[in-house]
């Protein structure tokens, strides 16, 4: 875990916030720990929800809109104002389940690319929500799936990196176009090529 503490700088951003696109290195960065509880991260939470539901999203990590902090926020409805909204700062996972099922992942950060993703059904984690309180809760189902991806994502971790390389084959003309578009956008090498993956996975080994 990463015990770094993210300064007030970490924590700033602009609105509106925009989806962060596949291979910018903002993804692969380490994620901060937030122990400031004030309205600027409200804000933050707020728009970040605003920005999920806009794009179509379920869950929404806070490196996805630039913002290198351990924050995710997540909707399975991914509707405002139905089903429930969670707010995730610095998660923790106690335990996976032995049990693993097979989803068709779609990322925002990857825009129109799905892949079937094998995870534990269910997760035991602790937080803080968005006031600094401290609490536990046991996910299963899409919720344990969304708080997963995310939770990958405060790793530097995409799910493509999960996939095998055949898996990988499929996509590959779809991740090098999003490659292209980020150098015609930026005028850079893009930082990382899908024929690199291995060199190029997250900042650490994947556990599972
Ligand atoms: C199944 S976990 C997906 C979480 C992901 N969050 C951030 O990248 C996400 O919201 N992905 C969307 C593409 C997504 O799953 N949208 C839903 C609802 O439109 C879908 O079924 O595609
Ligand atoms: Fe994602």
């Amino acid at each position: 875990m990463d015990d770094e503490i993210a300064s007030l700088e970490d924590l700033r951003f602009q609105s509106p916030l925009k989806i962060v696109e596949y291979p910018d290195p903002i993804l692969r960065k380490r994620n901060k720990q937030i122990d400031t509880f004030d309205e600027n991260l409200k804000k933050l939470v707020h728009e970040m929800f605003d920005v999920m539901y806009k794009t179509n999203g379920i869950g929404l990590a806070a490196p996805q809109v630039g913002v290198n902090v351990q924050l995710m926020v997540f909707n399975p409805a991914g509707k405002r104002g139905e089903g429930q909204e969670t707010v995730l700062v610095n998660p923790r996972v106690y335990s996976y389940s032995k049990e693993t099922v097979l989803f068709h992942e779609g990322c925002l950060s990857l825009p129109r690319i799905y892949a079937d993703v094998e995870r534990p059904e269910s997760v035991k984690i602790d937080a803080r929500d968005v006031n600094g309180s401290r609490f536990s809760v046991n996910l299963s189902r899409l919720p344990a799936r969304v708080f997963q991806h995310e939770f990958d994502h405060l790793q530097g971790i995409l799910f493509f990196d999960r996939t095998t390389d055949e898996f990988l084959e499929t996509i590959r003309v779809q991740l090098e176009a999003l490659e292209k578009k980020y150098e015609d956008k930026t005028g850079l090498p893009s930082p990382e090529k899908v024929e690199k993956k291995e060199a190029a996975a997250g900042f650490g080994k994947i556990n599972h």
